[in-house]
């Protein structure tokens, strides 16, 4: 069967809302919901296929675009490979230039659909915020950590790692009881670096492995949120293999944590992101305002050990 490559737009309003829209009466899957797009036509890239199909779906000219996600599906009649972008910035007000209707949702709510089936994946990943914080409480010391904790949890924080190796399993239950009592409130999710199972017994929404673990894994948990660490092409395969719902690719840049590690850069973590079926925060001596530059390279957005705390 040949596979029918696609550029799908996911247009992100600042308040997170994205635009779907529905396939018009006469097409396959005529009633269903999808993000706007279309075929990528041969000479194409994908990106000046997506400027393309917005102008002439959308009225819209795009601005800022970011590559994200490959996504390969299989249809009783055709194989798809959709080419997803996060379109932050355009021009123009977008209307249904083909009589298709349009609506802005919440991804974690929608209120139109079926949803075209390739497309769960998409919206859950949609879930995953930009930033993703790594605790660092033998540095800061507890008291200090979980006041900045709260602190970033204020100012937005809504997905943390809590990576404490140093501490016994008793001093981590502690610590891990007053993380999840401050993120609580705000539906923040926590995910426990260690085992499964100890993220489990802990109450913590999932678990992020290190590339180690990741190799060894046979299966991925399927009660939890799931993660990994990866520096190579090969443990991205992998928890690309295993389904995780996310990756962490480090270090883009120097970093005092691994200090003899060999760095990436951006050139290096973008050829390596580049076709993944997984969102990636990248990581290693990064700061909150590299956001920009991690998205223009592929990335699902940042990862922070020192750099969430300041
Ligand atoms: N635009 C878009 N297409 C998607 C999404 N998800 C998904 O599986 N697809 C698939 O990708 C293909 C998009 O091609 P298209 O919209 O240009 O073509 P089409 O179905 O109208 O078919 P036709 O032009 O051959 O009649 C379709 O097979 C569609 O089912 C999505 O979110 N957006």
């Amino acid at each position: 069967m040949s596979v029918v490559r696609v550029a799908a737009a996911v247009l992100q309003r600042a308040d997170g809302q994205v635009l779907l829209a529905e396939r018009p009466v006469g097409k396959p899957w005529e009633g269903w919901w999808e993000f706007p797009g279309g075929k990528i036509e041969s000479g194409e890239t994908p990106y000046h296929a997506l400027v393309r199909e917005l102008r002439e779906e959308l009225g819209i000219e795009v601005e800022k675009a970011y590559p994200w996600l490959l996504r390969r599906f299989e249809y009783p009649d055709r194989s798809v490979e959709l080419h997803f972008f996060i379109v932050r910035g355009w021009r123009h007000d977008p209307h249904g230039c083909e009589g298709q209707q349009l609506s802005w949702q919440h991804p974690a709510a929608l209120t139109v659909g079926p949803m075209l089936p390739a497309n769960a994946p998409i919206l859950a990943a949609l879930g995953l915020p930009s930033m993703y914080a790594v605790s660092n409480a033998v540095e800061l010391g507890e008291q200090r950590f979980l006041e900045r904790l709260q602190r970033a949890l204020d100012q937005g924080l809504r997905l943390l790692q809590l990576r404490e190796k140093h501490l016994s399993l008793e001093s981590l239950e502690r610590l891990a009881e007053q993380v999840l009592t401050l993120a609580q409130p705000y539906q923040a999710r926590v995910l426990l670096n260690g085992e499964p199972e100890t993220a489990r017994a802990l109450g913590m929404a999932g678990v992020h492995l290190s590339s180690e673990r990741l190799m060894a894994l046979p299966e991925r948990p399927h009660d939890m949120l799931c993660a990994a660490s990866c520096h190579d092409a090969q443990q991205l395969a992998r928890a690309q293999s295993l389904a995780l719902d996310f990756a962490v690719l480090s270090p883009v840049l120097p970093t005092l944590s691994h200090p003899q590690a060999r760095v990436l850069g951006w050139e290096g973590f973008s050829t390596l992101v580049q076709g993944s079926s997984l969102p990636v925060y990248a990581l290693g001596g990064l700061q909150k305002a590299h956001m920009e530059q991690a998205w223009q390279h592929g990335a699902h957005g940042i990862a922070m050990m020192r750099g969430a705390w300041d």
